[in-house]
């Protein structure tokens, strides 16, 4: 039998799974969309082929259903919905912060609930994908959405405990690479390199970085210490992080990151 899969809320991430989906071998006829605004379901028919519906529809056609809005639209629509969904249907969220007992206690009894924080690499199938299981998911659910998020990167299962945590590292991570690679680049401008010259550096320095971290099989202190020749410039350059507190901050802003995750879920707007 055909799974129909619904995305609800395609947005930035809804699109980048659908697309990624699609990549993977998804029928563009099984899955279905729902957005806010007609031009933005037109503009994802004729982009990916797939079928906009309602919100409504999409609880009573689909077998799974992700739902991809905003934390802080979360309860709106899960009101629409609610009355809609049958209890055997799975209920994807991908949003941070919220809870699965959140729409637990408003979907019928016993609906089984998956939560995963993906990030915005999906575009690039390059994504790492948290699942947990709610209390009501089984092996086979965690394993439908291992399938589904597979398709754009790497999926991990995390206890649900562990999920703010994980939306700080991975979720909000790819900001952090970019931020950086801003900020070098600003860095280059200032050595008197043209912009787009310290861009392309930059990327390719932080492209090969991350192929080194993932394939070398190496700790990054060990590739960090590869690069840091005794009395050469990469060590002054450290002295200079290190005096500017950069370890510390970063483990404070994962700290704010994973602060405010917990903080969606008691919903703070
Ligand atoms: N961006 C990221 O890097 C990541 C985001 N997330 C999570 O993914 C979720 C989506 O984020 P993102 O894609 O960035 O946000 P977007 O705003 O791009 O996408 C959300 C979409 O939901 C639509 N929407 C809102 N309410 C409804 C509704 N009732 N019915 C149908 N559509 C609706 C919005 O419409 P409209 O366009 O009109 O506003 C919008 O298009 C969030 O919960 C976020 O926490 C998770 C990992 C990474
Ligand atoms: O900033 C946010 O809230 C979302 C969740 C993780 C990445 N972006």
């Amino acid at each position: 039998m055909t799974q129909k899969v619904a995305v609800l809320g395609t947005g930035k991430i809804g699109e980048a799974l659908l697309s990624g989906m699609i990549r993977a071998g998804w029928a563009p006829a099984d899955l279905l969309v729902t957005a806010r605004r007609p031009e933005r379901a037109q503009e994802l028919q004729e982009r990916h082929g797939v079928t906009p519906v309602t919100n409504q529809e999409a609880a009573k056609t689909a077998d799974t259903l992700i739902l991809t809005v905003k934390p802080q639209d979360m309860g709106t629509l899960l009101d629409e919905l609610a009355p809609h969904v049958p209890a055997d249907r799975l209920v994807i969220s991908g949003a941070a912060g919220i809870p699965t007992s959140f729409f637990e206690e408003r979907l019928a009894q016993r609906t089984p609930v998956v939560r995963v924080m993906t990030n915005t690499p999906a575009l690039v199938d390059e994504a790492m994908s948290v699942i947990s299981a709610g209390s009501h998911a089984t092996a086979a659910h965690l394993a439908h959405a291992e399938e589904i998020f597979g398709a754009v990167g790497k999926t991990l299962r995390v206890p649900e405990s562990q999920q703010d945590a994980c939306t700080a590292l991975s979720g909000s991570g790819p900001a952090y690479f970019f931020y950086l690679v801003e900020a070098m680049t600003d860095a280059g401008i200032l050595l008197g390199l043209p912009r787009d010259k310290a861009h392309d550096l930059i990327v390719q320095s932080a492209i090969g970085a991350a192929v080194m971290l993932r394939d070398s099989g190496e700790h990054p202190v060990k590739l960090r210490e590869n690069v840091t020749s005794p009395a050469g410039t990469t060590i002054n350059a450290i002295r200079e992080l290190e005096n500017h507190g950069v370890r510390a901050a970063l483990i404070a802003a994962l700290e704010a990151a994973r602060d405010r995750s917990r903080a969606l879920a008691s919903g703070n707007s």
